[in-house]
């Protein structure tokens, strides 16, 4: 059975430095994996621990399947082994000794599961992860990919209710990592469990999640599907944390429905997206990812000139560091072929769909 988890209002003080976690809620509907984003320190870890209950909130109210499992103003807690959960850690948390059927079998027979019932459990766990004809290996001959699978298919054996990750891959190398991410979007969904999945790689949780929290400082600043978190991002700092890293300061001078016009400064005017409620007269920041900008055309409300001060080939793509009205841009564009050479005197567009502006509360608040 898989069940709906609801966060309300969680808070978690220790007792040393501000709140971890100040005031989060979300919700986790059935079958959907949620998947917590952020930098290092922003509270993720400590809101997946909460839940599975490996931490004891300060505020606020858990709920699992409708029962609520933490709530400290009632005085209830009720410990991790009651949760109907399973963890995957970052660290492969698998028992060296045993075979992957014995280490996959294990908590099956914790819970006292006849041995017929639990051997077919396993054959078809392993048959999900992929691993049926590794079931006899010690799992010290496995790779730490395969390590990660039985971790997985160990966690998921006994079909919890609800299912927490931690960062499980930030230990595989590169390529492990990127396949077995693409596999664990397909196996959650075909066990069709509820995920609490926790990373710092927004790659990672655009391909995972139904729905992604961006956190920062023990906050939750938006959640919303990826599309949603890519092409609105709510504030500056979650535009600048999925990729959109370049700014451009300026002053809207007009509102025209869900677009205004930014002064530069110099006399130079564009177009943006206006993702926040922005007065006329307010200073803004526009976020821009280095995909949007156009080098060498000549269209658009938004085309002016810059120059090509450094390029970086890096095979499959280019990155240029360009100068526009005075600020240093970067520019991506795809392709096996560097196109623009270092000095060239040149023009840029700048789509406005994609020149998102915020309001300018000052270098730290996207630092
Ligand atoms: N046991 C603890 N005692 C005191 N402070 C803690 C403890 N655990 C975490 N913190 C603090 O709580 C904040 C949130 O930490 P948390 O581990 O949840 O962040 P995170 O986003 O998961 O980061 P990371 O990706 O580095 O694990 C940090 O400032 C951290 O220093």
């Amino acid at each position: 059975m898989t069940a709906t988890l609801d966060v309300t209002d969680l808070r978690k003080q220790f007792s040393v430095g501000r709140p971890a976690i100040d005031g989060v809620s979300f919700a986790v509907p059935a079958g959907e994996i949620v998947v917590l984003l952020g930098p290092s320190g922003c509270g993720k870890t400590t809101t997946l621990r909460c839940v599975a209950g490996l931490e004891h909130p300060t505020g606020g109210v858990i709920s699992i399947a409708g029962k609520v499992v933490s709530s400290p103003a009632r005085g209830i807690l009720v410990p991790p082994r009651l949760r109907d959960l399973g963890m995957v850690f970052q660290s492969y948390a698998v028992w060296p000794h045993m075979t992957v059927r014995q280490n996959v079998v294990y908590p099956l027979k914790h819970r006292r599961i006849a041995r017929g019932e639990a051997n077919r459990k396993v054959d078809e766990v392993l048959k999900l992860v992929g691993l049926s004809e590794y079931a006899d290996r010690p799992v010290v001959a496995l790779s730490g990919g395969q390590m990660q699978r039985v971790a997985l298919a160990r966690s998921i054996v006994y079909r919890p209710q609800l299912l927490l990750l931690d960062e499980p891959l930030s230990n595989l190398d590169a390529k492990l990592r990127l396949r077995l991410r693409d596999d664990l979007r397909v196996i959650l969904k075909q066990t069709g469990m509820t995920a609490l999945y926790v990373t710092h790689d927004q790659a990672e949780a655009v391909v995972l999640g139904d729905r992604i929290g961006v956190m920062r400082d023990g906050k939750l600043l938006q959640i919303g599907t990826p599309d949603q978190i890519y092409n609105r991002p709510a504030d500056l700092f979650v535009a600048n944390f999925t990729g959109a890293t370049n700014e451009l300061a300026g002053t809207l001078v007009e509102r025209n429905g869900e677009f205004g016009t930014v002064d530069f400064g110099d006399g130079r005017r564009g177009q943006a997206a206006l993702l926040q409620p922005l007065k006329v007269g307010e200073k803004v920041r526009i976020a821009l990812r280095p995909e949007n900008i156009a080098i060498g055309s000549h269209d658009g409300a938004n085309n002016f000139p810059a120059r090509v001060i450094d390029r970086r080939y890096q095979g499959t793509q280019t990155v240029y560091d360009i100068d526009l009205l005075g600020r240093r841009l970067e520019v991506l564009e795809l392709g096996t072929a560097a196109r623009h050479q270092v000095g060239t005197e040149t023009r840029v567009a700048l789509p406005r769909e994609g020149c998102w502006a915020y309001r300018d509360t000052g270098p730290s608040s996207y630092e």
